[in-house]
This record gives structure tokens, C-alpha cells and sequence, in this order.
């Protein structure tokens, strides 16, 4: 169904109770949607008596109508026939950064855990270079800094086109800067992100622990600051836990404002799928709206992984669907996700990667200090994610009795606690593992 006149029945529906019937009747009754844009509804009326009346004296209660269905404010435009025959509906209003065009602002759902970062952003983003410089975002996976990021970028290009908005990602910074250096362009690398206006890096948590790019980006940063250039990082964890960064970058990120980014709680959760299920036009009853904002409450991107997967099950089913089917379906959807088990070894296989040892080597007898150390920590690893007993867990080690084991495990949990930088090494492969998994 077209979503802006499913929008509009919603809008109606919702207003029932401030109008009388024929309130609805006698103003609405030949009014229709038109588009839902970003942050626009756009009705048109074709009485223009009518059309007056609306604009006029219901604007605010159909905005109050779209606030409840998006948790986000609207303009809402009500167009004359000439007004319809000139409308053309914004296109590629964001394509600047393709692919990007819904990480805007106004598709951002606001709630307590994300509400600070996101007025940070907002006046980063109204006003670049000075507010706060430079804007460091940090929260787990899957929270919306990217969006933010985005938002950022969308916001600034609309309002400043003349300005260089250059966005990049920790990591492709690391390998450009590679590829810069071996192909004598070091020039031409420097130019391009020292020259920019508003300096946006994701994710740079991924420079930290390699030289040549951190002595980059110093000098990176440096000169934007000082030209008062807007800069805003965004990364899985604050400057302070980022233990392989240097100290010069750790201050530095420090000197403007920090901003977190917490799991959203359930109202925003619930916000967020009744926004999303909204805009794809898919009508979700209440009890799904609960299930869903109940047992998926880490990670905005698997809310709308199962939204989207909801909307293609009834999309194959039809409307003959009953409750306990989609249920039974939307609860297959959770099992798959919380039950993805990493084996014995894949973990295995992501230690001898960081630690740069064989596999062979590692399950073996060897007690070089390296490796006894990266052993334990496979063993602590595979007994936290998997469900392998201390048994289980010493066949993979040559056989190691069950006790080794367990004193290997009890060693690692007290590193964790003690020692800062272990337990960013054990996060880091966590992550690793976990990516060979999404
Ligand atoms: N508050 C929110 N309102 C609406 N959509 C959101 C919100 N937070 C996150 N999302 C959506 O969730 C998805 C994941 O967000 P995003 O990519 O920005 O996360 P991230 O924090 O950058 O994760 P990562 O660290 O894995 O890159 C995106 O599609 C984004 O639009």
C-alpha cells in the first residue's frame, strides 16, 4: 500500500477521539495523501475553502496524530490544485553520501539512551566548528553513531553545499594511508583530509595500535583544529579504554565533548519499530509490538532485521495469517539469533590470528609465556561463548585435564578484573569472533 495514504487512514483514526465524525466528514472527506518525505506529510485538498480550513485550524493536531505514529515531529503542508500540479517530490535530496539517504535526523528516534548524543549532533551539525570540537561518540554496536554521523554530513551539506564534508571510516583510513605512503601520494592523502571542512571519522578505534596512522592522524586533527574545522569521531568505546591509542590522541579527543550511546529502553524501542513499520507501510498489532520490543533489546539494527523479516512473512502469507503462527514465527526469529554458538574453532582460530601463532601450536604442550597466555585465554573464550564442558574444553588441548582448565579460566576472569589491557585484548577478539558470524 502507498505508505503516505496509509499514514493518512492511521492519522484519522488517531484523531477520532478530539473530532466528532463529522468534523472528519465535513473537512476531510476528499482530502488526500500525497507523500510522506522525510520530515513533510503533504496532503492536498482540492476545495480550496476546505484546503484553508486545514491548513488553518488542523495542521497541529494531524502533526500531534504523525508525532504519535513516528516518536518524530513533521511539517505537514496542505497543497492547493495549483499547488499539487507544481509538486515534485524531493528526490536524492540526500545523495550526496549514496546509500545514506535515511540516516538523516528526522528518522532518528530520540529517547533517554541516545538523547544526549543526538543533541550533541544536532548542534554539531547547525553549527560546525562551533559548538563542540571535536564530538566523540561512543556506544556498543548497532546504537545509531553512524546514523548520527550521517545525519551530521546530510545536515551540513544542506545548509553549507560549499563546505567539504569528508566522512571515513577508521579502518579505510589505515589502508589508504598505506597505499598513499607506498605509492609516493602522500601528498595527495594529506590534502584530501586536512583540507576538508567537517572531518567525520567511524569507528576510529581502528587506528588505535598502529604508528604511521595515529602519527597521521595527530597531525590530521591538529591542523583541522586549528583552522576550527568541525571534527567528530565515533567509536565502540570512550578515548580513555582505547588502550593502544597514544596519549597525545587519547587528550585530544578528550578536549570537546564526549557523548554515549546506550541500549534504547523500551519505550524507544517501541518507538523505533512503530517508526519503521510505519514508514514501510506494514501494519504491526500490539501484542507483535511488544514481542518484538521484549526480546530484542541490545541492538537497533536486529529491531529492524526483524521488522523487515516480519513484513516479507505476511507479505508471503497474506492477511489469512493468525496470531499464533506469526508469533511461532517472530519466536524462530529470536531462537536463530541468540542461539548462533561460535565453535571451539573459530575462537581458537581468531586467538592464533591476534597473537600471530599457529593453531597447532596453541592446543599444544609448548608453556612459552606467549603462548601459555593465549592459550588461556582460548579456553576462557570458549567456555564463556560456548557450551563446552571443562572436559570438552581440554580435548581441545591435547587433553588437558579439567582442572588445568578451570585454573586457566579462574586466571584469565582475573586478569580481566586487574589488568585494563587484557581486557581489550579479550573484547577485541570477542568482536573478531563474533563478526565471522553476522
Ligand atoms: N534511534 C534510532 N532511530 C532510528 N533508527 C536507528 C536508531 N538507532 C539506530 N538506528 C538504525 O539502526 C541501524 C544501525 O545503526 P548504525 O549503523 O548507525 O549503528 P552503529 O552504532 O554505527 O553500529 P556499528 O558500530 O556496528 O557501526 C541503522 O539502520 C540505523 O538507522
Amino acid at each position: 500500500m502507498n505508505p503516505a495514504a496509509d499514514v493518512w487512514a492511521k492519522v484519522l483514526t488517531l484523531m477520532q477521539p478530539e473530532m466528532t465524525a463529522t468534523t472528519i466528514n465535513t473537512w476531510f472527506d476528499d482530502a488526500t495523501a500525497v507523500a510522506l518525505e522525510d520530515d513533510r506529510f503533504v496532503l492536498y485538498s482540492p476545495t480550496r475553502f476546505k484546503r484553508d480550513i486545514i491548513a488553518t485550524r488542523y495542521v497541529s493536531k494531524i502533526q500531534n496524530a504523525l508525532r504519535e505514529l513516528f516518536s518524530a515531529d513533521m511539517e505537514v503542508v496542505v497543497l492547493t490544485e495549483e499547488e499539487l500540479n507544481q509538486y515534485q517530490q524531493p528526490t536524492q535530496k540526500n545523495d550526496f553520501f549514496p546509500g545514506t539517504e535515511e540516516y538523516t535526523f528526522e528518522r532518528f528516534v530520540v529517547g533517554s539512551s541516545n538523547k544526549f548524543a543526538h543533541a550533541a549532533a544536532r548542534a554539531v551539525a547547525d553549527n560546525p566548528g562551533q559548538s563542540y570540537n571535536p564530538l566523540f561518540i561512543y556506544g556498543e554496536s548497532g546504537l545509531g553513531k553512524t546514523h548520527l554521523l550521517y545525519a551530521i554530513a546530510h545536515t551540513i551539506h544542506k545548509n553549507h553545499p560549499e563546505y567539504k564534508v569528508v566522512y571515513i571510516k577508521g579502518d579505510t583510513f589505515t589502508n589508504e594511508l598505506i597505499q598513499a605512503i607506498r605509492e609516493g601520494r602522500n601528498a595527495e592523502f594529506r590534502e584530501k583530509y586536512r583540507g576538508a571542512d567537517v572531518f567525520l571519522m567511524d569507528d576510529v578505534q581502528f587506528i588505535a595500535g598502529r604508528d604511521s596512522t595515529q602519527e597521521e592522524m595527530f597531525h590530521t586533527f591538529n591542523t583541522l583544529y586549528e583552522l576550527k574545522k568541525q571534527i567528530v569521531f565515533t567509536s565502540d568505546r570512550p578515548p580513555k579504554e582505547m588502550l593502544r591509542l597514544e596519549d597525545r590522541l587519547k587528550t585530544r579527543f578528550e578536549w570537546g565533548l564526549l557523548a554515549d550511546i546506550q541500549p534504547p529502553d523500551y519505550e524507544t524501542r517501541m518507538a523505533i519499530i512503530k517508526n519503521k513499520a510505519v514508514r514501510m507501510g506494514v501494519e504491526l498489532p500490539e501484542f507483535l509490538l511488544q514481542l518484538i520490543a521484549e526480546n530484542i533489546t541490545a541492538n537497533v539494527r536486529q529491531i529492524e532485521g526483524t521488522v523487515n523479516k516480519i513484513m516479507a512473512y505476511q507479505q508471503l502469507m497474506g492477511d489469512s495469517v493468525d496470531k499464533d503462527t506469526v508469533v511461532r514465527a517472530v519466536k524462530d526469529m529470536f531462537k536463530e539469533k541468540s542461539d548462533i554458538v561460535p565453535t571451539a574453532d573459530v575462537i581458537i582460530d581468531e586467538v592464533c590470528k591476534f597473537y600471530n601463532i599457529e593453531p597447532a601450536t596453541l592446543r599444544g604442550q609448548g608453556r612459552a609465556k606467549d603462548i601459555s597466555l593465549a592459550r588461556q585465554i582460548a579456553m576462557y573464550q570458549i567456555r564463556r561463548m560456548t557450551n563446552l564442558s571443562l572436559k570438552e574444553i581440554g580435548k581441545e588441548f591435547d587433553n588437558r585435564d579439567h582442572t588445568t582448565v578451570l585454573h586457566s579460566i579462574e586466571r584469565i576472569e582475573d586478569l580481566v578484573k586487574t589488568d585494563p589491557e587484557k581486557a581489550e585484548i579479550i573484547k577485541d577478539i570477542t568482536s573478531n569472533i563474533n563478526i565471522r558470524y553476522e
